[in-house]
């Protein structure tokens, strides 16, 4: 007759000093708990045995709220609709996991170069704001990993998905707190969240051939840092981007469309186009590059005008290229009825003339004030500011005027530093003479970049660019790119 598993336990004491005692107190312990196990599972409902489960780990793990506690439940989804605070959330709190936690999620994406962290949910986030502490953890069903049995494990996830329908976060922290929490702090984890979505997204170019704006990444390399402007004029631009970006109450107070418009002005190769660049980088704004020849009527202007998004640059380049909106004199020219309808070339073709005016640029500046969403700035360059209607340089339409001109001393150190990396910036012996140069003839940075470009070794690259330079004052010519 077999011995009984619990006499058998017992008798195992009584020699525990061999290591087959050991061995035999483990074989009974072990068979002991398997029919413990069935027993449960046969006599316990799953429901019921999910139940104490979940209670004991509630009642074990850090997370264990006192009667003055509020927890807010923050859920994936909201009537259907993403919840943008659980998004919010899950960004936030990566930036909260110390070099402390114990259990961490690491991975890194292709298009990142730094390896990624984040929480797991088995230890609970704790956070600080003004003194107060908040404590963060995962509602997901963790449960589900307490049963062996891949079907308990499915049954049970569909059970808990039905309960929650979709994971969650807990975040919990003590009554009295309350306000500040709903006020501040929830409002500060959203803030940033847009900062860090803001850092990541990739700015959009969006152009307009025909059709609708067809989007690509705006990949032009220029930023504050490596255009050579002088450094008075750069911060002036800055200061007065920023004082944009803070001003949206006061926008709002004095009734004004916050935008703002920006004539960039000067020869071609001077930097218009790095610049529009550079402020898109700086605002993070998407860039609509309007190109005027594409439009053939006003309510095509419009409409491009209305796809636009907020938060970004409308870009209108040489403006003063655009024949049919130079000067409102020739307006009536093109809205000539007879115009309008398509007539014959040499050549037989059908040809739809353009039907759109200066007026109609004119209506699609003030609709763009005065309506059509908001945070936007508009952009419009020039070679020749003297032939743009005054119309549409006036302050509301166009509130600063920006000459970029040729290279002068302060601007073409930032230009040598950027292009022929000089180790710690320093001060290179040809410099001066290159500066005296520069004040007496007028080239554009375009120009001088280049010279640059056409050695890897600083001296020949400088006495090349001081060559061309006395060459060009001998000549007194004045040097563009186009020239
Ligand atoms: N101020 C500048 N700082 C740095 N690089 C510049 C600057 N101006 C011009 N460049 C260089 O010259 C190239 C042409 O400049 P950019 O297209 O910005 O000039 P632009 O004034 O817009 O010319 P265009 O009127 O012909 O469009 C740039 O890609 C850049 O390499």
């Amino acid at each position: 007759m077999k011995t009984p598993i619990v006499n058998r336990f017992s008798s195992s004491f009584t020699n525990i000093g061999s290591a087959s005692s050991w061995f035999e107190i483990y074989a009974a312990f072990s068979t002991f708990m398997m029919l413990l196990r069935t027993a449960i599972n046969d006599l316990i409902p799953l429901g019921l045995r999910t139940f104490i489960i979940s209670k004991l780990k509630y009642f074990f793990s850090d997370y264990h709220p006192n009667n003055n506690t509020v927890s807010l439940q923050i859920h994936q989804f909201w009537d259907g609709n993403a919840n943008h605070l659980f998004n919010a959330a899950k960004e936030y709190l990566p930036t909260k996991i110390s070099h402390t936690y114990k259990s961490l999620k690491v991975g890194k994406l292709s298009k990142n170069k730094n390896i990624l962290f984040a929480f797991d949910g088995k230890q609970v986030v704790v956070d600080e704001f003004e003194g107060i502490k908040l404590k963060w953890k995962i509602i997901e069903d963790s449960e589900v990993d307490d049963f062996d049995n891949p079907k308990e494990k499915a049954f049970n996830r569909r059970r808990l998905k039905r309960y929650y329908e979709e994971d969650g976060l807990m975040l919990s922290f003590d009554e009295k707190h309350r306000d500040k929490v709903m006020n501040e702090y929830i409002p500060y984890v959203l803030s940033v969240y847009e900062n860090i979505k803001a850092g990541q997204r990739t700015l959009k170019i969006h152009s307009m051939q025909t059709g609708p704006w067809q989007s690509s990444d705006l990949t032009h390399p220029a930023s504050f840092e490596s255009l050579a402007l002088d450094p008075d004029l750069k911060k002036v631009i800055i200061d007065d981007l920023d004082r944009f970006l803070r001003r949206k109450e006061l926008y709002k107070k004095v009734g004004k469309p916050w935008k703002r418009g920006y004539l960039l002005y000067g020869p071609p190769g001077t930097g218009k186009s790095s610049l529009i660049a550079a402020m898109a980088k700086y605002l993070k704004f998407d860039v609509y590059d309007l190109e005027l020849s594409a439009i053939y009527s006003n309510s095509e202007l419009m409409r491009a005008m209305r796809e636009t998004s907020n938060s970004s640059i409308i870009v209108i380049e040489d403006i003063d290229c655009n024949t049919e909106v130079l000067h409102r004199s020739k307006q009536d020219k093109f809205l000539d009825k007879d115009q309008l309808d398509p007539v014959l070339d040499l050549k037989g073709t059908k040809k739809v003339p353009k039907r759109f005016t200066m007026s109609g640029l004119l209506n699609y500046m003030d609709g763009l004030w005065s309506s059509y969403g908001d945070e936007r700035i508009v952009i419009f360059t020039t070679n020749h500011r003297d032939k743009i209607d005054p119309a549409l340089l006036r302050p509301g339409r166009m509130d600063m005027h920006i000459h970029l001109s040729f290279l002068k001393a302060k601007a073409f150190r930032t230009l040598a530093y950027n292009y022929l990396d000089i180790e710690g910036n320093h001060h290179h012996p040809l410099f001066d003479q290159i500066e005296e140069l520069l004040e007496k003839v007028e080239v554009t940075p375009a120009v001088v970049a280049e010279y640059l470009l056409r050695s890897e070794d600083p001296d020949v690259a400088l006495q090349g660019l001081i060559q061309f330079l006395q060459e060009t004052d001998v000549s007194k010519e004045i040097m563009t790119v186009a020239t």
